[in-house]
């Protein structure tokens, strides 16, 4: 859970604090400041005094180990023990090295420490009831072991409360993995802006409860890095949803067409058409296979019906053009049907979702599906994938071995899509680099037809004329929002019906 998000009071766009930095970004960030006349040593300062406030109150009568590394992130545990122990609270510094190894602000702010600095070693967690993990940050460089390794784990055994500087110790700033071990903490203080690793799994999870602290980095500082990841928070979407105007007209809201699978498998169809009209969308119909029109028919009321018999059928129901969006794929089957009906969408030039068959019936011939959607840029494209529909397609062109941001972006770049890669830390990535990583989605959103419903909702954004990244990102938080409104126990069908009273939300 995030919170204590703080405003930086010389800027006042609200989606700066969506920016996530990379740990490389993030020294650049250090580096501008200094630049601009901040020292580093008070950065540092007033870094490890908001270490300090947050392991404050889970310290009441306990002697706190404060655990320092070698760098800087060590630097910030010297200032985070003297402001504890100044608080009247017992520290026990230990620390991965010698003190005289230290350098720069860290070596000046181990020298201000005037308690003992013990070596880090077997006597981990030793009387400690709190620790203050110092010990490596955005400087990470490799897999932690040794001692620093023997420390986390005899920390992780001991289940107390722990308080990361920055990052868990061994969790990759950048990427969101474990390098080694990682530690588990209750509470993560971190400066400035975000990184992707707080919001990426696993490293979410390591993070406990995020706090960012405001150190006095200028937010000027991103005007030359340009950051290209954000967390995704409704302001960047919400004012574009114009959920407040009166003058609209159902057409201008869009008509979503849904190609529905054959007439024993509609209900993936039928639940991406449904979500499609709760999210927004004007009008919504099913072009559905000819024998299996009665049993759309028997199931739909204000979702319309047409004959969408194989791929004529599918061009016919193209034709009129103010079918400005289609979904394509739930339970569509996996074989050539499906590939020509996806290339005809692509060619009609209509923002498209291709979710599930859609993607998997490419698995031999990625290439092709990528080339119809370069061949026309200015139609927009998102693609659903999870896991194993993004393999599946993307298997044999990105590296399955880089992070899950890492390759949801390749996919993108190479695709000319916009990636929506499911799960706890669903991504949107843009063929232009930039991401957004999702962390509203309750455990409970995992189940059967979850997918399609997210797919209509992409749909209805696009057909209203959102710009297909920040349709597929509102639908993903739009999406967990509406699983958060039903609670456990939710079922695919829960989730339509618990968009109206999200929206409502949004719009107070
Ligand atoms: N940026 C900012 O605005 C501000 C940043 N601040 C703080 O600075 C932190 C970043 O500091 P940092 O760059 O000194 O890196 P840090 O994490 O201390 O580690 C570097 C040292 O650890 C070593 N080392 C690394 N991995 C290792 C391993 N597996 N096993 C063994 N050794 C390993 C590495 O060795 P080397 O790679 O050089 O061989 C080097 O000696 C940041 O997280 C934040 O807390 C704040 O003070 C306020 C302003
Ligand atoms: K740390």
């Amino acid at each position: 859970m995030i919170n204590d998000w703080k405003r930086d009071g010389r800027r006042s766009r609200v989606t700066e604090v969506n920016e996530l930095l990379t740990t490389a970004e993030m020294a650049e960030a250090d580096r501008l400041a200094i630049a601009l006349g901040i020292p580093g040593i008070e950065l540092m300062e007033n870094a490890g005094r908001a270490v300090a406030a947050a392991a404050l109150p889970l310290a009441r009568g306990t002697e706190v180990l404060v655990m320092c590394g070698p760098g800087n992130n060590g630097g910030d545990g010297f200032v985070a023990a003297r402001h504890l122990a100044a608080a009247g609270r017992k520290v026990r510094v230990m620390l991965l090295g010698e003190v005289g190894r230290l350098r720069g602000d860290a070596a000046v702010m181990a020298a201000r420490w005037d308690g003992d600095v013990h070596l880090l070693g077997p006597d981990v967690p030793g009387a400690a009831g709190v620790v203050v993990d110092a010990l490596f940050g955005a400087g990470l460089s490799k897999p932690v072991d040794g001692a620093a390794a023997a420390a986390i784990e005899a920390v992780n055994r001991s289940g107390l409360p722990v308080v990361a500087v920055d990052v868990p110790t061994g969790l990759d700033g950048s990427s969101g993995q474990v390098r080694g071990i990682a530690v588990r903490a209750t509470r993560t203080v971190t400066f400035f802006r975000l990184k992707p690793g707080h919001l990426l799994m696993p490293g979410r999870d390591l993070c406990g409860e995020v706090r960012l602290a405001d150190i006095g980095i200028p937010g000027s500082v991103l005007d030359d890095i340009r950051p290209s990841a954000f967390a995704n928070r409704r302001e960047i979407w919400a004012g574009r949803l114009c959920l407040g105007r009166r003058d609209i007209h159902k057409y201008d809201r869009g008509h979503v067409l849904v190609v529905g699978g054959d007439q024993w498998n509609t209900g993936a169809a039928r639940l991406a058409a449904r979500a499609a009209l709760r999210a927004g969308a004007g009008l919504v119909t099913v072009a559905s296979p000819t024998a299996a029109l009665p049993v759309y028919a028997s199931h739909l009321t204000s979702v319309m019906l047409r004959d969408g018999e194989g791929v004529e059928g599918v061009k016919a129901a193209l034709a009129d053009p103010r079918r400005n969006a289609v979904v394509i794929g739930p339970a569509a089957g996996v074989g050539d049907a499906t590939r020509d009906k996806v290339c005809a969408v692509l060619a009609a030039g209509r923002s498209a979702v291709l979710d599930a068959d859609a993607l998997t019936s490419f698995e031999a011939s990625p290439e092709q599906l990528f080339g119809a959607i370069l061949s026309d840029r200015a139609r927009p494209v998102v693609m659903t994938p999870h896991e194993g529909e993004f393999r599946r397609l993307f298997g044999s062109v990105v590296d399955m071995d880089a992070d899950k941001l890492a390759r949801a972006r390749a996919a993108a770049r190479l695709s000319g899509a916009v990636v929506l890669l499911k799960g706890t830390d669903t991504i949107v990535a843009a063929p232009d680099g930039k991401a957004w990583i999702n962390d509203n989605a309750p455990e409970w959103l995992a189940t059967a037809g979850s997918g399609d419903v997210l797919a209509g909702i992409v749909a209805a954004l696009l057909a209203r004329g959102l710009p297909a990244p920040l349709a597929a990102a509102a639908a993903a938080w739009l999406h967990g929002a509406a699983a958060l409104r039903a609670g456990p126990g939710l079922i695919a069908e829960d989730l339509p019906e618990a968009i109206p009273s999200v929206l409502r939300e949004l719009r107070n």
